[in-house]
């Protein structure tokens, strides 16, 4: 059966990004709710480039320890079709979160640098819809362009596979590694911000290639 790796294109901030987006062969765009972050976007940004985002591209929402009066805030103006929890967040946190608003779950795992994931697979798996695994690197924890030892990821990716739950892998991916990527491992997707960007801004041509990259090694 053909391969089809989920592409996901992470800190949109403008509209003119979803423009750039709309003739690429992708599954899902991401907008930063976490406070003050070079890429956060406010909520009326928010609003207005979700509701450009085309049907068959899920609209993501990266929060980091967020309350529940805050997700339940950005959910009421905002159409996130799925929550990705960046920080911190339990397993109970995410079954209140799941429960209450509704929307599927993405949660983040970090990796460190002796390739350990958080999160046990036993505690998370019956309360998130995927897992994405992202470099652990920097104080900030997300976004920060820099990779994870790919060498672990089939061992980090196999316990959640077995829970039927899809893993995507983020952290320093761009046009020039994620062929590599998704050649050497079977991940449901791939996720990445910095590496499509050119002087902070995203860049329609990186974007185009690294997308083209990924379903090059799908059709090979
Ligand atoms: O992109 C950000 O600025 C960001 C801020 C806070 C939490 C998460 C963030 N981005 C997520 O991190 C991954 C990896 O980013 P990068 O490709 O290494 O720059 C990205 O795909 C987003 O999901």
């Amino acid at each position: 059966m053909k391969r089809r790796t989920g592409i996901k294109l992470c800190g949109m901030r403008h509209p003119k990004d979803i423009e750039a987006c709309e003739s690429l062969d992708i599954d899902a765009i991401g907008l930063i709710l976490v406070p003050n972050r070079r890429r956060t976007v406010t909520m009326g940004i928010a609003k207005e480039i979700v509701n450009r985002v085309p049907d068959s591209i899920a609209a993501v929402g990266v929060m980091a320890n967020p309350s529940m009066d805050e997700v339940k805030q950005w959910v009421e103006h905002v159409p996130l079709d799925r929550i990705q929890l960046h920080g911190n967040e339990s397993p109970e946190c995410c079954h209140r979160i799941r429960e209450e608003v509704g929307i599927p779950i993405i949660k983040v795992m970090h990796v460190d640098d002796q390739g350990e994931s958080s999160g046990e697979v036993g505690a998370y798996a019956s309360v998130v819809d995927a897992v994405l695994l992202d470099s652990g690197a920097g104080p900030l924890k997300g976004g920060s362009g820099q990779t994870f030892s790919w060498d672990k990821i089939p061992s980090l990716v196999d316990p959640w596979q077995k829970e039927g739950i899809p893993v995507w892998i983020a952290g320093g991916l761009h046009p020039e590694n994620v062929a590599e990527l998704v050649r050497r491992f079977a991940i449901a997707g791939v996720d990445t911000s910095s590496g499509v960007e050119t002087a902070e801004k995203k860049d329609p041509k990186k974007m185009a290639t690294f997308v083209e990259r990924v379903r090059n090694v799908d059709n090979e």
